[in-house]
């Protein structure tokens, strides 16, 4: 069993709960729930940089990145720093995130935010759109080709972003169909945690030109990129390399000014 298989055994007991907790009726009552769509992938697509700055606690691979910060201060000091949306990991028992995290996020910032999650209910997506989200991450490695379109024609009908994750293609080759925004390749491996960005060199050229294409995980440099961008990619989420600063808005600043001024 992998990461994954874990984390979504734990995902579908807390999200029976979560039902059982706040109705449906009460999160589409959410003031925050028919805000206008608010587009990750057009911000990307008119950027020079392409960075998506994540917010995360610790991870299954990494535990400890940084405890000590506060979600508003980063999510402020990434707006400043000019990323084009941010990613709030919302998962508790894994990532020490949650749902008050991207609510704090919203209420500090105007630019799109990504409910980082493990998708595998529409449930999850009315919360996303009650607590802020502009964006829905779904993940082909936990997904059917079926739940995959149902999720997505359901976010896009809530007027959210989706951001298709795949690993592999396999996962991409059952995963491209129209309600997409944007096809993302995670250069992680979930079995051995290793990150490789030859993962999203390898994909590049089997991701149709309609969808921005995002590569995730272990970037940490200029120069990679560069690399990534003549292979096509216009979006890059950026984590751990942000996060186990003092300041990861500061951090994310100069990093994009020294990206802008290549
Ligand atoms: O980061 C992990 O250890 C991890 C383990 C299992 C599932 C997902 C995981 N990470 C989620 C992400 O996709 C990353 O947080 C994101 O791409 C940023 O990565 P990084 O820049 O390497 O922090």
């Amino acid at each position: 069993m992998n990461i994954l298989d874990k984390i979504v055994i734990d995902k579908r007991k807390e999200v029976i709960l979560r039902k059982s907790l706040i109705p449906i009726k009460q999160l589409e009552q959410s003031v925050l729930f028919d805000r206008p769509e608010n587009s990750l992938a057009i911000a990307l697509r008119n950027s020079a940089s392409g960075i998506i700055a994540e917010h995360k606690r610790r991870s299954p691979s990494k535990s400890e990145i940084n405890q000590s910060l506060n979600v508003q201060d980063v999510a402020t000091g990434y707006e400043d720093a000019g990323v084009c949306g941010m990613s709030v990991l919302t998962d508790a028992k894994y990532f020490g995130g949650s749902l008050d995290d991207l609510l704090i996020a919203r209420a500090a910032t105007k630019f799109p935010l990504l409910r980082k999650e493990f998708i595998i209910d529409e449930y999850q997506l009315l919360e996303a759109k009650a607590y802020g989200a502009d964006v829905i991450l779904l993940i082909a490695a936990i997904l059917s080709k079926e739940e995959i379109k149902n999720l997505s024609e359901f976010a896009k009908s809530l007027k959210l972003n989706v951001l298709l994750e795949v690993h592999n293609e396999k996962e991409l080759q059952k995963s491209i169909m129209p309600s997409l925004d944007m096809l993302g390749v995670n250069n992680r491996n979930l079995k051995t945690f290793d990150v490789s960005l030859e993962t999203s060199k390898a994909l590049s050229t089997l991701i149709p030109d309609d969808f921005v294409k995002v590569s995730e995980s272990g970037i940490s440099s200029i120069a990679a990129i560069q690399d990534l961008k003549n292979y096509g990619y216009q979006g890059f989420l950026i984590g751990e390399n942000f996060m186990k600063t003092d300041a990861p808005g500061a951090h994310a600043k100069k990093f994009i000014e020294q990206l802008e001024a290549k």
